[in-house]
């Protein structure tokens, strides 16, 4: 395989020097830009990164064999980290985005057993084959918006069968897909119609049946809960988590998306190595996030087509959480797949400055995920998953707000997306 040079970026964003902890406060602002920078890859591993005179010194010997694209005007930065998807689903649900349009609420909406229950039909009614081909679809959108790694959830099955289903879908698009896919295991994303009558019990199924059956097939890293009035309680939230604790699963929460729950507090406790939502975190528990390390994934996104307030990232920035952001993908309150957009909003309505949103949907989405040491920046032994956005500078990917600006999209070394065409 011959060696790739990317060559001459007016700004390459590396964020250097953040793999080892998530950044916070000041450092988030940290992006370590190179002007005029250069990347020399081989075998899918990024070599070197530096001033691009410098690189052409280094591999004088090697330029003639070696393949050069030239991103002279262009910024170029580390393939964008998605921590948070619901990326594996059948159906959609515009009927109820127009009725929320009426007034009518997500959690009305969901108690009408519409909601996450009308995605869970849709998704047992689907065939394996029909999951994998609407999700790859998605996963090719997100791969042309710059995304080159993305969490996948399940939580649409809600039952052993179905909730494996979803698992060996979204292992498929590992196996298959350029795009890299983390797997968290969401059996507690809501209680089906058939247990409304026993939630206790429908838990229970989780702990006993469903966690030990996804942890020996290897099928998920994390363990996630939807932890809300009306969904799950902390108590039931508590004993989901640390039963996946158990079973070798990292724990993840849905916390304290529509109302004040304890979800951050409870992160905190069980160690959990993200808390994602936080629209309603409480002081004190993002005192305690911060103080474990949680980081905080924030979805500006699901707040904005909720039309609902955004999350304050300023509060979990000064608090001393890291912060990261995601799209939540999924048809219920956050139909995208573009984190570009979602950095837009960050700055727009949560309060974040560019430097930090980008900071949020590399390194530290990175982090949130557990594959910092591998991804989410541009540092000498990376995956070389590089973007190259068509703008001169990395605010324009935010300031021109709704525009794909990712022209060319290289996954471990590879061009995939060239020209806003996906090359697979
Ligand atoms: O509504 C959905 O399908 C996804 C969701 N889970 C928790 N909030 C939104
Ligand atoms: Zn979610």
């Amino acid at each position: 395989m011959r060696p790739l040079f990317v060559r001459r970026a007016r700004q390459l964003v590396t964020l250097a020097g953040s793999s080892a902890a998530p950044l916070v406060k000041e450092k988030m602002s940290d992006l370590h830009i190179i002007e005029n920078g250069s990347v020399w890859i081989e075998h899918g591993t990024i070599v070197a990164v530096g001033a691009d005179d410098e690189l052409a010194r280094q591999f004088a010997d090697r330029l003639a064999e070696a393949e050069v694209i030239d991103a002279k005007g262009k910024t170029v930065t580390p393939g964008l980290v998605d921590p948070h998807t619901h990326l594996v689903y059948a159906g959609s649900r515009e009927h109820e985005w127009t009725m929320r349009l009426g007034g009518a609420t997500y959690m009305e909406i969901m108690n009408a057993g519409g909601g996450i229950h009308a995605t869970t039909k849709a998704t047992r009614e689907a065939s394996e084959e029909m999951l994998y081909e609407e999700s790859k679809r998605r996963l090719d959108q997100f791969l042309l918006h710059g995304v080159t790694t993305v969490e996948a959830k399940s939580g649409y099955g809600l039952s052993l069968e179905h909730e494996i289903k979803q698992l060996e879908v979204a292992k498929r698009l590992d196996d298959t897909h350029p795009v890299d896919i983390v797997s968290t295991f969401l059996g507690a994303h809501a209680v089906p119609p058939e247990w409304k009558h026993d939630p206790d019990e429908y838990v229970r199924l989780v702990i006993d049946e469903m966690i030990p059956e996804v942890s020996r097939r290897g099928l998920a890293e994390f363990n996630d809960v939807f932890c809300e009035r009306g969904v799950f309680t902390p108590d039931q939230a508590r004993l989901i988590l640390e039963a996946g604790k158990e079973h070798g699963l990292t724990p993840k929460i849905h916390a304290d998306e529509i109302e004040p729950y304890g979800g951050a507090e409870l992160a905190a406790e069980v160690g959990a190595i993200s808390a994602d939502h936080l629209l309603r975190a409480s002081d004190e528990g993002l005192r305690r996030m911060a103080e474990r390390g949680v980081i905080g994934v924030l979805l500006p996104g699901t707040a904005f087509f909720l039309m609902t307030k955004a999350a304050d990232a300023r509060r979990l920035i000064d608090a001393g959480v890291p912060v990261a952001l995601a799209t939540d993908c999924n048809p219920g309150s956050s139909p995208t797949v573009s984190l570009p957009l979602v950095m837009s909003l960050a700055c727009l309505h949560m309060g974040m400055t560019p430097a930090e949103a980008m900071a949020a949907a590399t390194i530290n989405a990175a982090h949130a995920i557990g594959r910092a040491h591998l991804v989410g920046s541009l540092e000498p032994g990376k995956k070389a998953d590089l973007v190259i956005f068509n703008v001169p500078n990395y605010m324009q990917i935010m300031y021109y707000y709704g525009v794909n600006h990712a022209e060319t999209v290289i996954k471990g070394g590879k061009v995939v997306v060239n020209d806003g065409k996906v090359y697979i």
